[in-house]
């Protein structure tokens, strides 16, 4: 197989074990749909699609990150250590803090529209 599709099946790969192996990823898919579906029914403009889109692609890729360093701390280390907390504890906080920005957002795009 050429490299390029190598490294495409590879990373296709990483995606179905981060959907298959994380609660949250879950949790971040049906947040994504009732999202989309509630763009359908309230009718969002082509500017508001594109932002929503970049969220839900931004939460998912954050997400995956998080969990490939979950893996490499618990690849390096079974022990507790406060480096190994350190290093998931600030991964994960880096999905919340862009997890509690999606939020705001979707809120300033669909609050007025159903007022
Ligand atoms: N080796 C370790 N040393 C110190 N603290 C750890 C270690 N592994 C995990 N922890 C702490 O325990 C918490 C939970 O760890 P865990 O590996 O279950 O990740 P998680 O955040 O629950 O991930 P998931 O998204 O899979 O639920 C981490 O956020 C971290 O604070």
């Amino acid at each position: 197989m050429h490299p390029f599709f190598k490294s495409f099946h590879y990373a296709l790969k990483g995606i179905q074990h981060g959907f298959s192996a994380e609660r949250n990823m879950k949790f971040h898919c049906i947040a994504a749909l009732g999202v989309i579906f509630g763009g359908v029914l309230t009718g969002l403009s082509k500017l508001e699609w594109l932002t929503i889109i970049i969220l839900i692609g931004g939460m998912i890729a954050l997400e995956l990150m998080n969990t490939a360093i979950e893996r490499t701390v618990d690849l390096v280390t079974d022990d507790f250590h406060p480096l190994a907390k350190q290093a998931k504890d600030l991964a994960s906080g880096a999905v919340l803090v862009f997890a509690i920005c999606s939020a705001i957002i979707a809120m300033i795009i669909f609050i007025p529209k159903w007022l």
